[in-house]
């Protein structure tokens, strides 16, 4: 059996993509529509303030194409807080003019792959930041979920932790020369949803997306032992932004 690789965990993770049903919308009067929408930015508001707290963090995107029109990148130190947050969501009024296209339930991961022997990774201040994140403002949001292959010679899960340690060194190599231009939070979701993880990238600049994941392809970690679930692609939201999206 090969070595598994102790993994560090932080915030739980909840993906809510939601699109919204457009006649219902429209066929609400404007008194309803403005009580819908006076709901909605009272919880954006109670969530920046968890923000604050440094209690968890949210993220609030729309999405482009017809997967969704938005999403709410909820992290939280429980599962039980994920399930509050969504049932609070479900129970406002603006929820009912909405339909869930997609989820997807994960914990922020640091593979333990890159660890200092002999040193406390949960006593290293940077570690901390990094599992228990506020998410970026970018202006713009991708998200994917994905998995390691596990057929035949490709099974990821047989390779020597070494092998996979030089696999993930390369990746990450990759990964530093986009510093300054995309930030990366990779949630792991084994036993906790259909996919191995879920990774979601932060950018001002929409077409580094395509850049890294292009680039990232020809990687032989990627390229032998990558399997990827749908794309999500969409822009940084706000309260303004939303009230603009929804004019009927
Ligand atoms: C934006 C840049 C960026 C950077 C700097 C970066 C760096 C790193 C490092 C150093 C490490 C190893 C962690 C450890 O062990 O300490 C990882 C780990 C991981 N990554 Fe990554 N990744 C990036 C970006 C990045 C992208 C774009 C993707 C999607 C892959 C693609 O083909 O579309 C990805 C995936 C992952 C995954 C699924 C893991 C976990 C693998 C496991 O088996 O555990 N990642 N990643």
């Amino acid at each position: 059996m090969s070595e598994a690789v102790a993994t560090l965990d932080g915030w739980y993770c909840l993906h809510d993509f939601r699109a919204i049903d457009w006649n219902a919308w429209k066929s609400l009067s404007a008194g309803e529509r403005a009580r819908a929408e006076d709901e909605l930015y009272g919880l954006l508001r109670k969530y920046q303030n968890v923000e604050n707290a440094k209690q968890g963090s949210t993220a609030f995107f729309s999405i482009v194409g017809q997967k969704a029109d938005f999403v709410f990148m909820h992290l939280r130190e429980t599962l039980d807080e994920l399930n509050e947050l969504e049932t609070e969501f479900n129970k406002t009024m603006f929820a009912g003019v909405t339909v869930p296209t997609y989820s997807f339930v994960s914990v922020v991961e640091l593979g333990g792959y890159m660890a200092k022997p002999g040193t406390d990774p949960m006593e290293d201040p940077e570690i901390l930041a990094r599992l228990k994140p506020a998410l970026p403002k970018s202006k713009h949001i991708c998200f994917y979920p994905m998995n390691k292959k596990r057929e035949g010679s490709d099974n990821w899960y047989t390779l020597p932790a070494e092998e996979r340690r030089n696999y993930l060194r390369a990746h990450g190599m990759i990964g530093r020369s986009y510093a300054g231009k995309i930030k990366q939070i990779i949630t792991g979701s084994i036993g906790l949803d259909d996919w191995e993880w879920g990774v979601t990238l932060f950018a001002d600049d929409a077409l580094q997306f395509k850049k890294i994941v292009h680039e990232m392809r020809f990687d032989e970690g990627s390229a032998r032992f990558g399997e990827f679930g749908d794309f999500y692609v969409g822009n940084l939201l706000d309260e303004s932004k939303m009230a603009a999206m929804l004019q009927p």
